[in-house]
């Protein structure tokens, strides 16, 4: 008997319709008939990627705010610290510059363990203000993310793992950027999309020739009930 083996999925530029934004609806069907666990594993605010299993109708197995908040379906677990990265931002807004999301600001206002800043904002300054606090600032390609250096996806999804049972061996895991890294090194097989950066690309096992959803759909389409 083979099984289709579990995944391990991003989303902004890895679940996305080929034009960058909004998830492609033609990977709604294949993850819900998935015959294994999906952890959906992103730097967005916990409730986007429980949303986004909720209307899929997949079991929510979550890695958010990229390793901050971890949902294994049982139990949450929050591995930062907010307080570092509200400590930036308000010393970042108090230099005179703004988060870049609008007043009522919903790309930050769930979020647990880290802050998003809009990329139009200058990222100079972010990084001497994070770096003063201790932390990191990473670009995914979609937000600019002040984050703790030490949690991060890889070690959420080795949570998820460890409760739900899967070998992480097993898994197949699909991104596009340095997000993505820790996630790649933790799984057994690991591809970057086309339009993935330079570190993401580096640390796939394999680089597909398709962007976004089309080379995630590609990937389901091989390892699907045991493929190669
Ligand atoms: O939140 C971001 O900046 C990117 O989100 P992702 O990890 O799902 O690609
Ligand atoms: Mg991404």
């Amino acid at each position: 008997m083979t099984v289709d083996p579990p995944l391990v999925l991003d989303i902004d530029g890895t679940l996305t319709r080929p034009q960058g934004w909004g998830i492609d609806p033609r990977v709604f069907d294949p993850l819900r008939e998935w015959d294994a666990p999906v952890v959906v594993a992103t730097g967005k605010a916990f409730p986007y990627p429980v949303a986004l299993c909720h209307f899929i109708g997949i079991p929510e197995l979550v890695v958010a705010e990229n390793g901050g908040v971890v949902y294994t379906g049982d139990d949450v677990f929050f591995t930062a610290d907010r307080e570092a990265a509200r400590a930036v931002t308000e010393e970042y807004r108090a230099a005179g510059y703004d988060l870049g999301w609008g007043p009522e600001d919903t790309v930050n206002r769930w979020r647990e363990t880290e802050i998003a800043v809009n990329l139009e904002q200058p990222i100079d300054p972010l990084r001497e203000i994070a770096a003063s606090h201790g932390l990191e600032v990473i670009d995914t390609g979609y937000a600019y993310h002040v984050k703790d250096a030490a949690p991060n996806k890889g070690e959420g999804i080795e949570t998820i793992a460890d409760h739900v049972d899967v070998n992480l061996g097993d898994c197949v895991a699909v991104g596009d950027s340095i997000n993505d890294v820790s996630t790649f090194e933790a799984v057994g097989r690991s591809f970057a999309v086309a339009n993935a950066d330079e570190a993401a690309k580096a640390a796939a096992d394999e680089v597909l020739e398709e962007i976004h959803a089309d080379g995630t759909l590609a990937v389901l389409e091989r390892v699907r009930n045991g493929g190669a």
